[in-house]
């Protein structure tokens, strides 16, 4: 992602921006980390210059610079908040739900099992169509659970003007054995474990856009306007990843919510082509 908005950087420049982006991220709210990292793209905006007539090279930030008359300052914000948005949100999810897929074999399997079968009914042309999205209830299920255990936003800060009881998605009055990755409480068509919310059915609990209990994407005038982008690309990964490939886990690992949601090791897999001898799993394109 580096070398695709920075342009053709070297293997040690991608590196140190992952390194103060990973930094920045860190130290989210934290001056310091902000203004290294924008220095070092100021840098490379003087450098893209100083290369001449391909001004700005490859890249989004040679589009930028060849295209946009933008002051420096606004390109280098612009381009972290493509690094935010490119690994922060999508990508992390997707990272978690496949974390928690590999903590659960038998939610793994469920998994495979559902996707299996639309991988059979691609349209012969190794491609999903819509009906196929909207045919993965139980990939909806983990993907409900990896946003409500991985939560991304959470250092999103709000002033209260009045006394609020905030309690959201760790909470275990409103989610039974609230840290365990269960995808299918979200099939439960009671779910009503809690005093807190038996007056909501599953299905109004679980909606992302309206539920007090469940709010991934935010709500109100901030709503995240790329939430359902985000469910149909993190369903379409899943979908190639676990139709492609196995994996083993190389490294114990766990979460951390401190300083953000991270594995703390990085979560490192061994992937493993499947061969698909099953005729009903015509190989794709
Ligand atoms: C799993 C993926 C994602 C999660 C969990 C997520 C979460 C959020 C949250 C919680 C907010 C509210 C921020 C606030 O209250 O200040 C937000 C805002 C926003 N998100 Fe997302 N997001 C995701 C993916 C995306 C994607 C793919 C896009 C763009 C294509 C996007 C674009 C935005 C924008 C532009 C805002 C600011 C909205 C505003 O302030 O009016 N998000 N997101």
């Amino acid at each position: 992602m580096v070398n695709q908005l920075l342009g053709a950087s070297t293997e040690t420049e991608i590196k140190e921006i992952a390194h103060l982006f990973s930094d920045f991220v860190d130290g989210c709210l934290s001056l310091p980390a902000w203004e290294r990292i924008i220095r070092k793209i100021n840098k490379t905006i003087e450098k893209r210059r100083r290369e001449g007539s391909s001004e700005g090279g490859n890249g989004v930030l040679g589009r930028l610079l060849k295209e946009e008359n933008l002051p420096d300052n606004e390109v280098a914000d612009f381009i972290i908040n493509l690094l935010f948005a490119g690994s922060e949100t999508t990508a992390k999810t997707m990272f978690f739900a496949v974390y928690f897929l590999t903590q659960c074999p038998v939610a793994m399997q469920q998994l495979q099992d559902e996707q299996d079968s639309l991988r059979g009914d691609c349209n012969g042309v190794g491609m999903l169509a819509w009906q196929d999205y909207i045919a993965m209830s139980f990939t909806m299920c983990v993907i409900d659970e990896a946003l409500r255990l991985g939560g991304i936003a959470i250092w999103l800060m709000r002033e209260a003007k009045e006394e609020v009881v905030y309690q959201v998605h760790l909470d275990e009055n409103l989610y039974k054995e609230a840290t365990t990755f269960n995808p299918w409480r979200w099939m439960d068509p009671e779910n009503q474990h809690t005093v807190l919310n038996m007056f909501l059915t599953n299905k109004e609990k679980r909606n992302w856009r309206s539920s007090p209990f469940y709010c991934p994407f935010e709500g109100g005038a901030r709503f995240c306007p790329g939430a359902e982008l985000s469910r149909l690309q993190i369903a379409l990964s899943l979908h190639y990843f676990v139709t492609t490939y196995t994996w083993s886990q190389l490294k114990e690992d766990r979460m951390s919510f401190f300083p953000s949601a991270r594995l703390v090791n990085g979560f490192q897999i061994r992937l493993t082509k499947r061969h698909v001898t099953d005729n009903t799993l015509p190989s794709q394109n």
